[in-house]
């Protein structure tokens, strides 16, 4: 069973809200996709505040494992440098994404998502939930995207279709390394999380690959790239192009954003990993804003567990001073609530919310 497309199919989307804006043809920001921002969205790039500035970990660290659990406790979001992911890679990656978003909207939309489809070319999913749009367009994939491709170029989707294929198997990789480090720093072993099987052909895991585009926009003080959200997923891994607009929302201090480094990837901790620390790690409400110059590109790689796992934290991780905050939930129950009830998802699940409703 693959948990999002059981998701998606049982959560189905208006195309009011798949399909994007032919955002080339206009020049002045329309009243559908005008949200009221305030000065703290658009935070200085510096650090006034003394706020900090997000945790870069090199992956070669002997420490890396305790920069890691602090970062995941203090932040919620950090970037990994020297991950073994082929610079050629990611340039290739970048120049295919932007190949497809360069496409006229007419040809882009013979690839659309589907209503109760996961896969192709739409609005992020989160549209839903606000009365205005926002200035993206995304594309998802899992495995093999041929079968849109090929509607994108007939006789030319090759290209395109291995340089994801061949991501998606080196980020996949990746995120393993990066979750066993996490858990590990929670003090976990393979006993205590006995569905997490790195390496086994990914047979086990679930994973959406999606590229997210935010065009040149021609008022970005009235414009949201991404609206506030937590990723639903166990972790996320990021690749940002060179234009920043990313920013991480911390507590009594506001928005700050996560620069842009050559080579780093961003990694997001989701929700599911929130629930399975039992709380100890933060789930990053992050947001995007867009710029009025440079087209940014973004691929996201949303990681979560088989199907048929409970996410709940190891009994290691809670005593009686320390319940579980949270009732067990598999991927696919997390992300039906999250489609219902978007950012209140989590409190819906929390155990004292649940008693206190009985
Ligand atoms: C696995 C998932 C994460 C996601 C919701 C989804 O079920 C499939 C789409 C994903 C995505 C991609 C763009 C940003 C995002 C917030 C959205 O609207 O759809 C994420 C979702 C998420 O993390 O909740
Ligand atoms: O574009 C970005 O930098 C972030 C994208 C994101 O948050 C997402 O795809 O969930
Ligand atoms: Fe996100």
């Amino acid at each position: 069973m693959n948990s999002i497309s059981e998701s998606f199919k049982s959560n189905p989307v208006n195309l009011d809200r798949i399909i994007p804006l032919d955002f080339k043809a206009v020049l002045k920001l329309p009243d559908s996709h005008t949200w009221s921002l305030s000065t703290a969205d658009h935070p200085p790039t510096t650090d006034p505040f003394g706020a900090g500035s997000v945790p870069v970990i090199d992956l070669t660290d002997p420490n890396a494992v305790l920069l890691t659990r602090h970062a995941c406790e203090q932040w919620g979001v950090f970037q990994v440098t020297n991950h073994g992911i082929p610079v050629d890679l990611l340039i290739e990656l970048e120049f295919q994404t932007r190949r497809l978003f360069s496409l006229p909207l007419d040809q882009k939309l013979l690839a659309v998502r589907s209503p109760e489809a996961f896969t192709g070319y739409g609005l992020a999913r989160i549209s839903t939930f606000f009365p205005k749009l926002m200035w993206s367009e995304g594309f998802s994939i899992t495995g093999s995207p041929m079968e849109h491709a090929r509607q994108l170029w007939p006789h030319d989707h090759t290209k395109f279709c291995d340089v994801m294929e061949e991501y998606q198997r080196e980020i996949g990789d990746l995120t393993e390394r990066i979750l066993g480090l996490m858990l590990g720093s929670l003090g976990l072993t393979r006993d205590d999380v006995r569905w997490f099987k790195p390496k086994d052909g990914r047979k086990h895991s679930q994973a959406l690959l999606h590229l997210n585009s935010y065009p040149v926009c021609p008022d970005p003080s009235q414009a949201m790239g991404l609206a506030p959200h937590t990723d639903s997923s166990l972790l996320t891994l990021l690749h940002q192009s060179s234009t920043g607009g990313l920013q991480v929302l911390r507590d009594n201090v506001g928005w700050v954003p996560v620069h842009p480094i050559a080579g780093a990837l961003v990694v997001n901790t989701g929700d599911l990993m929130h629930i399975l620390s039992n709380g100890q790690f933060k789930s990053a409400m992050h947001q995007v804003l867009v710029n009025e110059t440079h087209h940014r590109i973004s691929i996201a790689y949303f990681y979560g567990p088989p199907g048929d796992v409970n996410i709940s934290p190891p009994t290691k991780l809670t005593n009686h001073k320390h319940p579980p905050l949270y009732r067990p939930v598999t991927w696919k129950e997390y992300l039906d609530a999250k489609a219902m009830h978007f950012n209140k998802a989590l409190d819906l699940i929390r155990n004292d919310v649940h008693i206190a409703n009985r």
